[in-house]
């Protein structure tokens, strides 16, 4: 047996008449950090929304730790383990970085526990505080972070929801020069204990903390392998770098 903790087979998904995913195989093992990449109108987020349970396809599975997602609703999904991040942000602005994360951890508690005042942090919840490094700034409203210390809250947010497998679109999207580095670094870091699939254009980024990368083109798998391998496929850098157009013409 495989030790697959996601296993997508011929995913297909057709929006009025337009295929944005056309049999695509995609399988990550447990503990795997794996990119996702691929030009604009590829195909990534579709994934992404089909794995969560936003887009129902027209034909294939999703197969997670042996069961199948398809037909289910988001909040089932989430139960079974998967988080995600948006291209837009989630959290409440008013809220410490602390009340943030408690709140989402709170999703997993039983309604009384919830509405009882509790004493002291929940483990799950000062362990993500701490992985996210946000410490220092606990008890200040997240409407005061900079934009990349609110990217690492909600991924923070996921975390303290204790998910087998984050997806997050777009991480270091806006991010400058040292954001990106410490973002790197939380993947890697978060990826020690969870399974991570992300979704990214950065290729700098790529090159520096990628195993594992998957091409999406067309709504097809192009490429997969590792970032070396990819990098160097003319297939890839034709789709990226229109190369193969220009010297035909
Ligand atoms: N709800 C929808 N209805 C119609 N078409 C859609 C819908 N969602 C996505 N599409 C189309 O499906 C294709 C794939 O979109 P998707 O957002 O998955 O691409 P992507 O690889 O994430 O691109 P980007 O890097 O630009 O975010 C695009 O052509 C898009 O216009």
């Amino acid at each position: 047996m495989s030790d697959a903790l996601l296993q997508i087979r011929g995913l297909k998904v057709v929006f009025d008449g337009f295929t944005a995913l056309d049999g695509v195989d995609l399988t990550v093992g447990h503990g795997e950090l794996r990119f996702l990449i691929g030009p604009n109108g590829a195909g990534k987020t579709t994934l992404i929304d089909v794995v969560t349970g936003l887009t129902r396809p027209a034909a294939g599975s999703v197969s997670f730790a042996g069961t199948e997602l398809t037909g289910r609703r988001e909040h089932r999904i989430v139960r079974l383990g998967i988080g995600r991040t948006f291209q837009t942000s989630v959290v409440f602005e008013e809220l410490t970085v602390l009340e943030n994360l408690d709140l989402a951890a709170g999703f997993r508690r039983p309604l009384p526990t919830l509405l009882l005042r509790r004493r002291g942090v929940p483990d799950a919840v000062a362990a993500a505080l701490d992985t996210i490094g946000l410490g220092a700034l606990a008890d200040r409203p997240a409407g005061v972070l900079s934009h990349g210390q609110r990217q690492w809250l909600e991924i923070g947010m996921l975390i303290a929801q204790r998910p087998r497998l984050l997806l997050l679109d777009e991480p270091v999207a806006g991010m400058g020069r040292g954001e990106r580095e410490r973002t790197g670094e939380l993947l890697t870091e978060i990826a020690r204990e969870h399974t991570v699939v992300v979704v990214e254009h950065d290729m700098e980024f790529l090159r520096r903390y990628a195993s594992q990368v998957t091409v999406l083109h067309e709504g097809r798998v192009l490429v997969e392998g590792d970032v070396a391998t990819v990098q160097a496929d003319p297939r890839v850098q034709e789709v990226y770098l229109g190369r193969g157009r220009e010297e035909a013409a």
